[in-house]
């Protein structure tokens, strides 16, 4: 078997931005394929707003651009940039932190809610894919490659030991299914772990929440995961004004963290998050 090498003309991976190339054909054509069968399973088409989170040298870009001749893809290294560039001349790149996109702004300028692709950076993972639901009416769907442990927290069930921020708040605006796994060695450098292709059905809120709220309200709930809610957020919901708001029946849930469904109570999550 041949030892997955850096690509021709490429740079020195940075490992800081999670770096690690899909070196291997056959795991590229896989990823690829199962993406569109999956935008054209949701009536997408080749004209579809689609985007790429983290292109890197464009081992799945340059067979995405292909079948999606709109799509953009948003990379934070200028040397990958400039490959990408030359290598792709019809490619819309855009030398952007994918943390730092707007995008709602991007529905608007791709005419839809985006089909998102990417293999993300691990070190920045969690951040990414929170980033997603803070616009969820501007993503339709994602498929995305991360380590398995991530995917693990991704579609933890409640009150499992990997129940966190991300499962609560992935899993309240979309519906999400591990595909398949992929082991290091598809990878130049190989990473010590197996990743793990997942996605994500983006379901969208029929009232107006704001996300950042209630992600902020989450993120405390699990400080202390094993606490009951009404005694873990008191102090903060206090500070923030937010304690009526929820009314009593919040507080007088037993639940703790790693019983929050946000769905389960969606009623009191819209009136905290209604005032942000
Ligand atoms: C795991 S690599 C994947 C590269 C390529 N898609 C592949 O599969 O071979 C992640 C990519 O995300 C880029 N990246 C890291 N942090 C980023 C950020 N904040 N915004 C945009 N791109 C970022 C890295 O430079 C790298 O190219």
């Amino acid at each position: 078997a041949s030892v997955p090498k850096l690509p021709a003309r490429s740079h020195r991976p940075k490992q800081q931005l999670g770096q690690s190339y899909l070196s291997d054909p056959n795991t590229v054509a896989k990823i690829v394929r199962s993406f569109e069968k999956a935008v054209h399973e949701r009536g997408g088409s080749s004209t579809s707003a689609v985007l790429e989170l983290g292109p890197g040298l464009g081992a799945l870009t340059q067979l995405l651009v292909s079948s999606f001749p709109r799509m953009v893809a948003v990379e934070v290294d200028p040397r990958a940039v400039e490959i990408l560039r030359k290598d792709l001349p019809k490619l819309e790149v855009r030398l952007q932190n994918m943390l730092k996109l707007n995008y709602s702004e991007l529905l608007l300028e791709m005419g839809g809610p985006c089909f998102v692709v990417g293999n993300l950076p691990y070190s920045i993972t969690t951040e990414a894919l929170l980033s997603l639901v803070l616009s969820p009416r501007s993503i339709r769907f994602a498929q995305v490659m991360v380590q398995k442990e991530a995917a693990e927290r991704m579609v933890a069930p409640v009150g499992s030991k990997d129940y966190s921020v991300l499962s609560v708040m992935l899993q309240a605006f979309a519906r999400l299914r591990q595909l398949y796994l992929v082991p290091p060695t598809a990878f130049y450098p190989q990473p010590k772990v197996v990743s793990a292709v997942v996605e994500l059905d983006f379901d969208h809120p029929t009232t107006e929440v704001d996300v950042g709220v209630l992600l902020d309200v989450v993120k405390e709930s699990f400080r202390q995961r094993k606490r009951a809610l009404r005694h873990s957020l008191k102090g903060y919901l206090q500070k923030r004004r937010l304690l009526h708001f929820g009314g009593h029946s919040f507080f007088s849930l037993r639940l703790e963290a790693t019983a929050l469904r946000l769905e389960a109570i969606a009623s009191r999550w819209e009136a905290i998050a209604s005032i942000g």
